[in-house]
């Protein structure tokens, strides 16, 4: 049984990988199309948590009988973008280190951590840590995980989608965990994978600042760049609850015997559509054979039963989900869900693609019933504000920036599309007073790491990169978002954009490109349905160019 599914496995990442590399523009797009709800929940009711296997209440950790989920009676809807006003309270949710705006349109839900089933410990931890509420999609992935299910966790960037993970994870594993089952302190019990080691670096972060100083080696990078011996040595010395890296080097170290994953219980896959790419396919493998077994425990889930499962969870999250991913979860997962921000569906219920509806506008206003092609505006933040503007190719440098005079952007990712060229646009701007910095592949793990903390710190206004920071990069303060080179298709536009307009901030998104290239502009505000508007900078002020609607 077990070759059995190893060859499966093999196959449909093979299956995944190939269509994704060949996909042409319009194909990467992530769609999804009419929404049918199979399985347990009987089609002719109303689907509700408790119908997905969601007892009415879930018990409060450690006794404290406060701590009840009442969830019997939520109906699970397709998700519509809902703007949301916050309370100034709950906006101290925020960090104090706070430069930007915050819209009225932060993606907070109205329950509390607590409400949510996590244990007390770790709700103290939160809160501490300046979190207060969670947000729409923590507080639909939060008891989906607790709850065993394995999930695909789909919602806008900056919408607070790692905490959605961590936190379900925390509550069984390491020290803030509700119960007090001793561990095999050999095997970790969480691996996180990631596609950079920026972002497996920022998620170790996150793990760090909520397990606290005296807690915090328990948690391992296993980053590509680092030293090697360095991480088998701290794996030996520290028993890590959880290890979070990138793939090559997580498959690297398991192979050589150094990280004992079999009885590991969390499998997360952290921007999983990247993860399908050609470049992991083998290190991906070994990690999804070797890190637990494959789970096969939905019976005992659906039925309600708190029996803990035997079989790892895995848990795959992105703002964009292509069907690739789809058909990739339900191999590696047992009866996963679709989590979003307000809904929870069983995968089995999204359908492929219908390739005669690709080019079609995704409307706001579609009925709950079909999410067809609505996928690549929910992978949008709603508080973004798009442009383009058209200059031949040696002017893009001198546009950028009088684009961020004319919009007072404090804090810019401003993305080109080779390598080469970030140095010279780099010198350009720093020749006009402007502080930047490139960061790219080609640089050291240090040298990248002290430009991001540059960056973070407010030292260098302009970032100069490549693809490289798109997925998952979170700076909160980043204002503007600007592309010197042409995103490849929609999906890496919407990535490249969510470096702004975190959590409900303001942001802005302009494409600087050459007139040839507008149509290709044109198809993409198509297919993310949002309205990318001409514009000029002229005198220091941004001009829209009303009849220029695309
Ligand atoms: N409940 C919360 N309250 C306040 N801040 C939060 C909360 N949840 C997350 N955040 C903050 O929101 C920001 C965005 O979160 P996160 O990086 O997890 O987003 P994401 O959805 O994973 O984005 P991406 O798709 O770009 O990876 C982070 O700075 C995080 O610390």
């Amino acid at each position: 049984m077990p070759a059995f599914a190893a060859t499966r496995v093999l196959l449909l990442v093979g299956d995944t990988l190939s269509s994704r590399k060949f996909c042409g523009f319009s194909r990467v797009v992530p769609l999804y199309s009419s929404v049918r709800f199979f399985g347990r929940a009987n089609e002719s009711e109303t689907l509700t948590l408790a119908s997905l296997g969601f007892k009415s209440e879930i018990e409060s950790t450690r006794g404290n009988d406060k701590n009840k989920l009442k969830h019997g009676t939520s109906t699970v809807e397709v998700p519509k973008r809902r703007e949301k006003k916050i309370s100034p309270k709950e906006t101290s949710a925020f960090k104090k280190k706070e430069r930007v705006d915050i819209e009225a349109l932060a993606p907070f839900a109205a329950k509390s951590f607590s409400e949510l089933g996590l244990p007390p410990l770790l709700v103290e931890r939160l809160e501490e840590e300046g979190y207060k509420v969670p947000t729409d999609v923590q507080a639909a992935a939060i008891p989906t995980i607790l709850k065993d299910h394995d999930v695909v966790i789909q919602s806008y960037t900056g919408s607070g989608k790692t905490l959605a993970y961590l936190l379900p994870i925390l509550s069984e594993i390491g020290p803030l965990k509700k119960n007090d089952e001793p561990r095999n302190k050999m095997d970790v019990e969480a691996v996180v994978v990631a596609p950079s080691r920026e972002l497996g670096m920022q998620i170790v972060r996150e793990v760090e600042k909520l397990l606290g100083p005296a807690d915090k080696r328990l948690v391992q990078q296993l980053v590509g760049g680092a030293n090697k011996s360095r991480q088998e040595e701290a794996l030996k010395k520290n028993k890590p609850v959880i290890v979070v890296g990138t793939p090559g080097r997580i498959a690297e170290i398991s192979a050589a015997g150094k990280l004992h994953t079999h009885s590991c219980r969390y499998l997360v896959l952290d921007e999983v559509d990247e993860l399908l790419a050609f470049n992991f396919r083998e290190d991906m493998h070994r990690i999804l054979e070797h890190v637990g077994r494959r789970s096969g425990a939905s019976k005992n889930i659906m039925n309600g039963s708190k029996a803990r499962r035997t079989e790892r969870q895995t848990i795959m999250v992105s703002a964009t989900v292509p069907f690739s991913v789809i058909r990739a979860a339900r191999s590696w997962g047992s009866d996963p869900l679709l989590v979003q921000a307000k809904s929870v569906v069983p995968l089995e219920s999204v359908t492929a693609p219908d390739p005669t509806r690709l080019s079609e506008t995704p409307s706001h206003s579609d009925s709950g019933s079909n999410l067809q092609n609505q996928a690549p505006v929910q992978s949008l933040p709603p508080s973004l504000t798009h442009y383009y503007s058209v200059t031949r190719i040696q002017h893009k440098v001198d546009m950028l920036r009088r684009c961020i005079h004319a919009l007072d952007a404090k804090c810019v990712i401003a993305f080109m599309n080779q390598t080469r060229q970030l140095k010279d646009a780099v010198f350009k701007l720093e020749a006009r007073g402007m502080k930047a910095a490139e960061l790219h592949g080609d640089l050291g793990k240090l040298a990248r790491s002290t430009i991001l903390k540059r960056f973070r710190n407010g030292d260098v206004r302009v970032l100069l990169t490549n693809e490289l920071s798109a997925r998952g990069l979170d700076i909160p303060e980043c204002d503007l978002v600007v592309n010197l080179g042409l995103p490849t298709d929609s999906v890496h536009y919407a990535h490249r954009a969510g470096r702004t307009g975190r959590l409900g901030r303001k942001g802005s998104v302009v494409t600087i490109c050459e007139e040839p290239e507008v149509f290709v502009v044109k198809k993409m505000q198509k297919q993310l349905g949002v309205a990318i508007q001409s514009c000029e900078f002229a005198e220091g002020k941004l001009v829209v160019n009303e009849d220029k609607k695309l």
